[in-house]
């Protein structure tokens, strides 16, 4: 059975959590600096099993030590931005969290796989590699399921068609400068280009660039979680289960894309040794040079770190 530690039992933790359990991949471990947070959602969690029916068992703790061991961690602890502000607002008070999270893991879990939600994403995922020293195929963040998840649900209330027969596909930097690629989504096998007009389609790229700020504006206070905990779990579906799946993740690339020594978002295989390959999209001129400018401004950040 798998061991899964969850590092920061608030709204994504927890939720990841929640949907982990109900799929009773195996063990998990809830952690957070918070005396009594991870416990309390723990039990709560444990005692939810009884009523949907699973097993799963749930430690909540604030104490590393618990997480020794695992095969998978996720670490979703650190600041949540606030309406106005951008991802790259949260950069110094979550690489101070980011330093003493993965120094624990490298302590306690240093076979693990490591699965980085905090954001800014792109340059949290470097802090953790910085950090850890593990191997790049074991580190690496979660983004572009999310971003392309928001695309291919606009897409499909566009069209009036199910979520599910819609492929989308988002690359790039988890930031107001990802890429939606329209001529890699699709409605079972028709191109969206051939399925609607170029405005429309600029104005549902631009509502996925900002779907996270959106939810920040109406929520007020805490950013997105229902689809990043779903985002997260198909993550670790795909490794444990060595499914081999592409999907759509912060990947360290060493010369993919043009790009060498930065996180970008990219489609990549996962299976259980984490990320098992690249796949490269081809792409208009014009996404070539926004793919340019937005691995720019991530290189730009992880220059500026004090790590
Ligand atoms: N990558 C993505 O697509 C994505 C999606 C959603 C949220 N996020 C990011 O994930 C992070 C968490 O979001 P949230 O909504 O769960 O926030 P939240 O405020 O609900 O929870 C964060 C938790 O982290 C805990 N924490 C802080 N420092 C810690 C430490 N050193 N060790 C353990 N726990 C610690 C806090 O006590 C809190 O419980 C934010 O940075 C957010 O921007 C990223
Ligand atoms: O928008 C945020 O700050 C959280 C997350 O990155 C998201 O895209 O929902």
């Amino acid at each position: 059975m798998a061991k899964i530690s969850v590092i920061g039992a608030g709204n994504v933790g927890a939720t990841t959590v929640q949907r982990l359990a109900e799929m009773e991949f195996g063990s998990i471990v809830l952690v957070d600096i918070v005396e009594g947070l991870p416990q309390g959602k723990a039990l709560d969690l444990m005692q939810a099993g009884a009523i949907v029916g699973y097993d799963t068992k749930i430690k909540g703790s604030n104490d590393y030590a618990d997480i020794v061991d695992s095969d998978i961690v996720i670490i979703t602890a650190g600041a949540a931005r606030k309406p106005g502000m951008s991802r790259a607002d949260l950069i110094n008070i979550n690489t101070k969290i980011m330093k003493d999270v993965c120094e624990k893991i490298k302590q306690y879990a240093p076979k693990s796989i490591v699965i980085a939600v905090t954001n800014p994403l792109d340059i949290m995922t470097y802090v953790a590699l910085e950090i850890t020293g593990f191997e790049p195929n074991r580190v690496f963040g979660m983004s572009g399921i999310l971003d392309t998840g928001r695309f291919a649900s606009f897409i499909a209330d566009e069209l009036a068609y199910s979520k599910r027969d819609v492929e989308a596909m988002v690359i790039g930097g988890h930031g107001d400068q990802m890429l939606p690629l329209p001529q890699h989504s699709s409605v079972f096998g028709t191109p969206l280009p051939e399925l609607l007009g170029e405005d429309v389609i600029a104005g549902l790229v631009e509502r996925t660039i900002h779907g996270g700020a959106e939810i920040v504006a109406l929520l007020k206070q805490g950013s997105a979680f229902y689809a990043p905990s779903a985002a997260i779990v198909q993550m670790v579906e795909s490794i444990l289960r060595d499914e081999k799946r592409i999907l759509p993740v912060s990947a360290y690339l060493q010369g993919e894309y043009g790009q060498k020594g930065i996180y970008f978002g990219v489609p990549a295989k996962i299976g259980c040794d984490g990320i098992e390959g690249i796949i490269e999209l081809e792409l208009t001129e014009e996404q070539e040079h926004a793919l340019k400018e937005s691995s720019a401004s991530i290189r730009e950040n992880i220059e500026d770190l004090d790590i």
